[in-house]
């Protein structure tokens, strides 16, 4: 004759260690499980199982579970940070104002009130430190990440010049120094919803890592306005372009000279070969830095010109406007995208 006990022998240890109660009255079982830590979902399968167990005994013709928690559910597990935002800012080759352009946007977003950020990947040549006036701070590490440096100018930065002493970055080669920019990413980046990542020029192992473990939304490309830039930047181009990230367009940078003295403008790298070169390809053009005194002096001071109000802000907060237009455009393309797939 089947008794309670031999119900309880018919489960599991560890079901039966939950029960509390347990009476077989006229072919009907009345369980009370102890069920705390389980969630709904457990509980329901928890009962079902039960059921179907002792259901199955001689002489049972009804199971009821009734479930209790003694400890308080688990809280909720709180969401994981959300990654930010990433848009690529390359050239060909180096020295055409790339980190001064990054920077710049940088400063010019967080103004606008984008929550921005800035990646030095830059492993041979590292310079936001010195653009953000954070030079010899040392980012602090929480779980095995990087925590950023905060700048006066409301970014916060990680690069490459944090990390190891200047000049030393020069001998890293190939995955050594793709680790390393990915370390950069891969940070407690908090708020941050958009992050500027300062690429090497060129298309070496920092740009291939890139791609394939943190592929950008869109990427910016700089160049200056002679021949031998454009064919370089038209490489970077191409590099993005097979990785299939959108290129939101080409910067001109130090195109047109003004002299101080008597006003008159000059080209010293000549002007209007980016220009040309987006039409020519079909990618946008995004506007023309002039080169100018108060550029270098301002970026090496650690105060980007964007941070000011000087004539040479207004270039680079032009094309910070477009890169926001480009952004939230990006964002409602994929709004919609998601609204027609749920
Ligand atoms: N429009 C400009 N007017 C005047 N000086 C500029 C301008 N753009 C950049 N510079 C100066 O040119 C130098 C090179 O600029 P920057 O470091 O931004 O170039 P880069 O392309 O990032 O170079 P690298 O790849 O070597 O890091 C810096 O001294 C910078 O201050």
């Amino acid at each position: 004759m089947m008794d309670e006990q031999a119900l309880k022998a018919r489960l599991p240890d560890s079901v039966a260690a939950r029960i509390q109660t347990i009476k077989l009255t006229d072919g009907t079982v009345t369980l009370v499980l102890e069920a705390s830590g389980l969630d709904a979902d457990n509980r329901a399968g928890l009962e079902s199982a039960v059921k179907q167990m002792l259901g199955e005994a001689e002489g049972v013709s009804e199971v009821r579970v009734a479930m209790v928690a003694d400890r308080a559910p688990a809280p909720p597990v709180a969401p994981a940070p959300k990654t930010p935002r990433i848009i690529a800012v390359g050239s060909g080759k180096g020295g055409v104002g790339k980190s001064t352009l990054t920077a710049n946007l940088a400063v010019a977003l967080a103004r606008m009130g984008r929550k921005v950020g800035v990646v030095d990947a830059d492993v041979y040549g590292p310079s936001q430190p010195t653009l953000f006036d954070n030079k010899g701070a040392k980012p602090e590490g929480r779980n095995e990440k990087l925590v950023p440096v905060p700048s006066r100018h409301g970014v916060p930065v990680l690069s490459m010049g944090h990390l190891v002493e200047p000049g030393k970055a020069l001998a890293w080669r190939g995955p050594m120094a793709g680790n390393a920019m990915a370390q950069l990413v891969d940070a407690h980046w908090g708020d941050t919803e958009l992050l500027l990542i300062d690429l090497p020029p060129g298309t070496g192992d920092v740009q291939l890592t890139m791609l394939s473990k943190f592929k950008p939304e869109g990427a910016v490309i700089v160049s200056t306005p002679q021949d031998l830039a454009l064919i370089d930047a038209q490489r970077a181009a191409n590099l993005f372009e097979t990785g299939k990230v959108p290129i939101i367009g080409l910067v001109e940078n130090m195109s047109g000279y003004t002299c101080p003295s008597c006003g008159e403008v000059s080209d010293p790298f000549g002007k209007g070969g980016v220009e040309d070169a987006s039409e020519g390809t079909g990618i946008p053009f995004l506007g023309r830095i002039p080169l100018a005194m108060e550029i270098r002096i301002s970026s090496d001071a650690g105060s980007p010109s964007a941070a000011g109000d000087s004539a040479e802000a207004e270039p680079f907060r032009d094309i910070a406007r477009k890169l926001s237009d480009w952004l939230d455009a990006a964002s409602k393309s994929e709004a919609a995208v998601s609204k027609e797939n749920a």
